[in-house]
């Protein structure tokens, strides 16, 4: 196909670029090379990515993250792809609460899912987990729960500082995240999911959590359930991987599993992370789980692979499983062929599993047209 032809016949779609800090700032790179060589090699669809220069080099320089319009100027884009926000000389609640948080609520991407697997030619730190022991998918509330931002301090800097940091949990809120569970998981051959809680210490919410579960279990009945509360979900995880496949959990509960989960399967530098609203009325936000890695910044050795899943699922949200199914055929070739930087026990840097993943797509993806 002549690339005037690609050009008349393939959808256009919109893609906000934030960066962000640190290796955000590699990786984001490295993920707009591929899914712009994806798009050259399919010719089905094409990406039209804006920068915003959102980060806190700049909020230092500025005094703000995003404009006053930020959100707005936000919306009107299809899809949004997140780097990591977050620098040392910059307090790390407020770096959150200026950008992703606010993104997240604002948008209404109430769901955050977070996939596990272990990539062809990589392994678990753990001795005995081969790659069919640990595939999971983790469900994560992204709305409220303990990141609702409610609380205050009163009495600061005294020797009598009183903070509270408010949990919020509602009834909507609960019923929406189960529901995506629950269909996340029938979706899946196991049709397995495991609620995560900590209603044993915890009262009042994780209560009201626990019982909107099982109400909502009611819908599902082909779909297998049970229940774990957090601290020995971390045992389970580690001495029974292949126990678990889609797992629904608190916003923060969800956040330190899936760094967890991410670990067993090889590193935190593979996990990918979509932040959805369902509805679809407003843009999603796809971004790899970890954070700006100030320890290993600038030095060129950021794990893209993160990254480029995240891309995938980002592909694969705007309409196009086969081609985000073909990106990790081409992602799972260059690890399985033994390039991989140095969290998974490899030796090569960032650019040269991006141009190699690049080249995959060529050579796998091209010949299929
Ligand atoms: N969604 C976001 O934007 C997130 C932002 N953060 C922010 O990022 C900053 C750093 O947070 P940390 O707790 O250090 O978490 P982190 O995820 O940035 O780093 C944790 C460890 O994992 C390593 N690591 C992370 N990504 C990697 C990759 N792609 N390849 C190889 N190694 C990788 C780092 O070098 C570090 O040793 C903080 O300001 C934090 O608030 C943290 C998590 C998510
Ligand atoms: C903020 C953070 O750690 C996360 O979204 O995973
Ligand atoms: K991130
Ligand atoms: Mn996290």
């Amino acid at each position: 196909m002549s690339p005037s032809a690609i050009h008349s016949t393939s959808k256009v779609h919109t893609i906000a670029c934030i960066p962000g800090d640190g290796i955000g700032v590699d990786i984001t790179e490295a993920a707009v090379q591929v899914l712009q060589k994806l798009s050259q090699t399919l010719g089905a669809f094409e990406f039209d990515f804006t920068t915003f220069d959102w980060s806190s080099e700049k909020y230092k320089e500025r005094g703000w993250y995003m404009p006053e319009d930020g959100l707005e100027q936000l919306k009107k884009f299809d899809a949004i792809y997140f780097g990591a926000v977050g620098w040392p000389d910059v307090p790390d609640h407020i770096s959150l609460w200026s950008l992703i948080l606010p993104i997240r609520k604002a948008l209404s991407q109430y769901v955050n899912v977070r996939p596990t697997r272990i990539l062809r030619g990589t392994e678990s730190p753990l001795m005995k987990c081969s790659r069919s022991d640990l595939d999971w998918i983790i469900i994560r509330e992204n709305s409220e729960g303990e990141y609702s931002g409610q609380g205050g301090t009163t009495h600061e800097n005294t020797p009598f500082a009183t903070a509270t940091e408010v949990s919020i949990f509602t009834q909507p809120a609960i019923e929406r995240i189960m529901r995506f569970a629950f269909e996340t998981a029938k979706s899946r051959p196991r049709k397995k999911l495991t609620m995560v809680t900590k209603s044993n210490a915890q009262r009042h919410g994780m209560v009201l959590w626990d019982k909107v579960f099982y109400q909502i279990k009611e819908e599902y009945p082909d779909v297998e359930t049970d229940k774990m509360l957090v601290d020995a979900m971390t045992v389970r995880m580690v001495l029974h991987p292949q126990s678990l496949d889609t797992i629904v959990a608190t916003n923060l509960h969800a956040d330190i599993l899936s760094d967890l989960a991410a670990a067993l399967s090889g590193s935190i530098g593979i996990a990918p992370s979509s932040n959805l609203d369902p509805t679809r009325k407003n843009p999603s936000m796809f971004e790899p789980i970890h954070g700006s890695a100030p320890d290993i910044a600038g030095k060129g050795i950021a794990n893209p692979v993160g990254a480029f899943w995240s891309a995938a699922e980002m592909v694969r949200w705007l309409g196009y499983g086969e081609a985000a199914d073909g990106l990790m055929e081409c992602i799972e070739n260059v690890t399985g062929a033994g390039i991989k930087t140095k969290d998974l026990g490899g030796f090569e840097g960032t650019k040269r599993v991006t141009d190699a993943v690049c080249a995959e797509i060529e050579k796998t993806l091209g010949q299929k047209q």
